[in-house]
C-alpha cells in the first residue's frame, strides 16, 4: 500500500556557508536512502530519537515534503511524478493526523469534520452522511455543536481523527498523534486506531517516540537513527530481541530491564577462569508456562540466580524476560545456554562477572 525506495531528503542548512571550491551550499540529510513496504491493512509504526528524521519521513509519503530522489508509491501510484491536481486528488486518499490536532477554532466538531468535503464541493445533504457515521465511530456524537476550546485533547484528537477519515481515505499517517495525551487518553485514542485499522481495513503508517504506541497497535516496526532505517521487524520479534544497540537501548529503557548498576559495573566482556554468565532471557509461546528454571537446576546442574524478571503482553502474545546470573562450572553454565536456545528461549549474554566465592 505504501512503498519508499531509495527516498532521501534533504535541507540547504540557512546561512550555510558556501564551499567556495565546488560552490555547494552546506545541507542537512534528513533522509538516507529510506526503503520501506508497508502492506495493506497493517500497522507500521516508525521510532526513533528527536531530530532522526521521523516527520521528514512521514512528510514525504504523501509529499508535504518532496523527497530530494527516490520513489513513494501510495495505492500503486507513484506519488513523486503527479501533476499537482492528481497530486490533490491523491491526497484525499491519504488522511493525516498531528501532534497537536490542527483543528480550526472557529468551527465546531460537525464543521471541522465536514470542512474536507465542503473543499471537495460534496453537496450539504451528502455531507451529512458521511460525517454522521464519523461522529458515532469516533464517539463524539454528544459533542457534535461544542467549538474545540471546548474539548479535551483526546476529543480533538477523535475530531482530528474523523476529519481525516471524511475523505475515506486508503492510508492513515500520524505524526506523533498521543505525543500531547497522558496514558489514559493515549489508550483510548490508539484503541480507536485500532478499531478504524480493523473495521476499515485502514493501513496506517504512524511515526512516534513511544515503545508504548509501538507495543499497543503496531504490527511491525522501524527504527530510524540520524535519517537511516536501521531496523525492521516485527513487533514481538523486536521486544523478544531488537536487533540493533538503539533497539536494545529503546527496549531496555522502556522494560526498565537491566542489571542493577554494582553489577553492571563488574561485567567483563569475555569469560574469565572464575567467571560466570549473566544473560537476558526472553521467552514467548510454550517457554512461559514450562518449568525450565527448575530444569536448568537438575538436568544442567546450574544455579540460576535471578536478578530481574517480568511478563509483557505484546498484543495477543505474552513474552517473560529475565535477567540472571547462571552459577556454575563453564562447561555446564554452556550446556545452560544450549539448553534454553533449545527450547526456543533467546539468550543474550550481557557479559562475565567474577565469582564471589
Ligand atoms: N525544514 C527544514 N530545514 C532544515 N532542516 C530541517 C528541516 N526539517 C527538518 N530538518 C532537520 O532534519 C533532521 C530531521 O528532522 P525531523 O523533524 O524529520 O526529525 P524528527 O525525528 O521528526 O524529530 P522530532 O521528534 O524532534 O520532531 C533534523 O536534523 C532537523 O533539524
Amino acid at each position: 500500500m505504501i512503498t519508499l525506495r531509495n527516498v532521501s531528503k534533504t535541507y540547504p542548512i540557512k546561512g550555510g556557508h558556501k564551499d567556495g571550491a565546488r560552490g555547494h551550499v552546506k545541507v542537512v540529510e534528513a533522509l538516507k536512502n529510506a526503503n520501506l513496504h508497508v502492506p495493506q491493512g497493517s500497522i507500521h509504526g516508525v521510532i526513533g530519537l528527536s531530530g532522526a528524521g521521523k516527520s521528514t519521513l512521514i512528510r514525504c509519503v504523501n509529499l508535504l515534503e518532496r523527497p530530494t530522489s527516490g520513489s513513494v508509491t501510495v495505492d500503486g501510484q507513484e506519488m513523486t511524478r503527479l501533476s499537482s491536481a492528481a497530486l490533490n486528488q491523491a491526497r484525499h486518499r491519504i488522511g493525516m493526523i498531528f501532534q497537536h490536532f490542527n483543528l480550526l477554532t472557529t468551527r465546531n466538531v460537525y464543521d471541522n469534520i465536514a470542512l474536507p468535503l465542503e473543499l471537495m464541493g460534496m453537496k450539504r445533504a451528502a455531507i451529512r452522511e458521511r460525517v454522521m457515521p464519523l461522529l458515532e465511530l469516533t464517539g463524539l456524537t454528544d459533542k457534535i455543536s461544542q467549538y474545540p476550546a471546548q474539548l479535551s485533547g483526546g476529543q480533538k484528537q477523535r475530531v482530528a481523527i474523523a476529519r481525516a477519515l471524511a475523505s475515506e481515505p486508503r492510508v492513515l499517517l500520524c505524526d506523533e498523534a498521543t505525543s500531547a495525551l497522558d496514558p489514559q487518553t493515549t489508550g483510548s485514542i490508539l484503541e480507536l486506531l485500532r478499531d478504524i485499522n480493523q473495521k476499515l481495513g485502514l493501513t496506517i503508517l504512524l511515526i512516534t517516540h513511544e515503545m508504548e504506541v509501538v507495543k499497543s497497535i503496531c504490527h511491525r516496526v522501524s527504527l530510524i537513527s540520524d535519517g537511516e532505517l536501521v531496523e525492521e521487524a516485527d513487533v514481538g520479534d523486536f521486544f523478544t530481541a531488537p536487533g540493533t544497540q538503539l533497539g536494545r537501548e529503546f527496549l531496555n529503557d522502556f522494560l526498565q530491564l537491566e542489571p542493577p548498576k554494582g553489577l553492571v559495573e563488574r561485567l567483563e566482556a569475555e569469560p574469565g577462569e572464575h567467571t560466570h554468565p549473566v544473560v537476558r532471557l526472553a521467552f514467548s509461546g510454550d517457554a512461559v508456562s514450562t518449568p525450565l528454571i527448575s530444569r536448568l537446576a537438575r538436568d544442567c546442574e546450574v544455579d540460576v540466580s535471578i536478578l530481574q524478571a517480568k511478563v509483557e503482553s505484546i498484543q495477543e502474545r505474552t513474552l517473560g524476560l529475565m535477567i540472571a546470573e547462571l552459577l556454575g562450572p563453564a562447561e555446564k553454565t554452556r550446556q545452560a545456554i544450549d539448553f534454553l536456545e533449545s527450547h526456543d528461549l533467546h539468550v543474550e549474554v550481557l557479559g562475565h562477572v567474577q565469582r564471589d566465592d
